[in-house]
């Protein structure tokens, strides 16, 4: 890809995908430019990826032909005023902002962008990330194209409405912690049963990985993949009992519920901001 691709942020995120890019040879090292606030980030980015470290947000926005903007969403509208007379003319802008919309992110610009409103999540630092990508109406179908090879260089993404993005958000932008909760848990288990904490981890997220890879790579339907773990009178049954008896899904669905219920409240205010 030859389009010069630039960060503004050098956080979880913005450091997950600068790293995932990079990773997998999307570009060359010179052709991702990245400022930020945090100047050790920063550094380290450079450091690691050879990739170009920007002084200032002003200079990266005059140089880059898609820009993401990885702050926090409180931050959009301060770096947005900062930055918004310096873009390139087509000039790609991509948000990965929970909670605020395509309509305020066109409002903080003041004129015509060219928008994608995307919702990465942080296993894209290990080329296994799943992103959601909302265009604007102005974006083109090879802008969308571009934006899509950058999502998939880290992962997979697909292009949806954004009256999905609540949806998104709680089902995987955000479902990473749930998952590392629910292998700690796993985990914690083993070690009640005599394993060393190392060991434990191992064992618990590769049954995660495995499992995960199951349902993507056969396409069979989860409870029949479930059901054929559990053997007649046989030890996962009880687990899956006790589970159920604990409220297990209903605890799962109702945080994603939480999840998405914030991230409509945020949009709402407009702001991105969560308070
Ligand atoms: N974390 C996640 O799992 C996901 C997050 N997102 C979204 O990604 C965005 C970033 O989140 P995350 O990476 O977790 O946040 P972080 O706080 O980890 O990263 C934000 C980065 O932006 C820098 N920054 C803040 N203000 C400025 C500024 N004015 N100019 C330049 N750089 C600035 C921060 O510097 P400093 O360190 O000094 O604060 C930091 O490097 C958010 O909008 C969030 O909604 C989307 C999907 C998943
Ligand atoms: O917690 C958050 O707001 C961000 C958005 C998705 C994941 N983390």
């Amino acid at each position: 890809m030859d389009k010069i691709i630039g960060f503004i942020g050098s956080g979880n995120m913005g450091s997950a995908m600068v790293g995932g890019i990079v990773k997998a040879d999307l570009t060359k090292p010179e052709n991702v430019f990245v400022a930020s606030r945090n100047k050790n980030t920063l550094a380290h980015l450079k450091e690691e990826y050879k990739i170009n470290a920007v002084k200032d947000n002003k200079s990266l926005a005059g140089c880059v032909d898609i820009l993401i903007l990885a702050v926090k969403p409180n931050g959009y509208k301060e770096v947005i005023e900062e930055i918004k007379n310096d873009c390139k003319e087509n000039c790609v802008i991509v948000s990965i902002a929970a909670g605020i919309s395509i309509e305020a992110i066109e409002e903080m610009f003041d004129k015509p962008i060219h928008l994608i409103r995307t919702m990465p999540n942080t296993p894209a630092f290990v080329g296994e990330a799943m992103s959601a990508l909302c265009p604007n109406s102005l974006v083109t179908e090879k802008e969308i194209e571009e934006v899509k090879l950058i999502f998939n260089s880290f992962g997979r993404c697909e292009v949806v409405s954004e009256s999905l993005i609540d949806a998104v958000i709680g089902v995987s932008g955000s479902s990473p912690a749930y998952v590392y909760m629910f292998i700690e848990a796993l985990a914690d288990a083993a070690v009640m049963g005599g394993m060393k904490r190392e060991q434990a981890y191992q064992f618990a997220a590769q049954a995660v990985y495995g499992s995960a890879k199951m349902v993507l790579e056969t396409g069979i339907h989860p409870g029949i993949l479930k059901d054929n773990v559990c053997s007649p009178a046989g030890t996962t049954i009880e687990a899956v009992r006790e589970l159920e008896r604990q409220g297990f899904r209903s605890a799962i669905i109702e945080a994603s519920k939480a999840c998405m219920d914030k991230s409509k409240e945020m949009t709402k205010k407009g702001k991105g901001d969560g308070k």
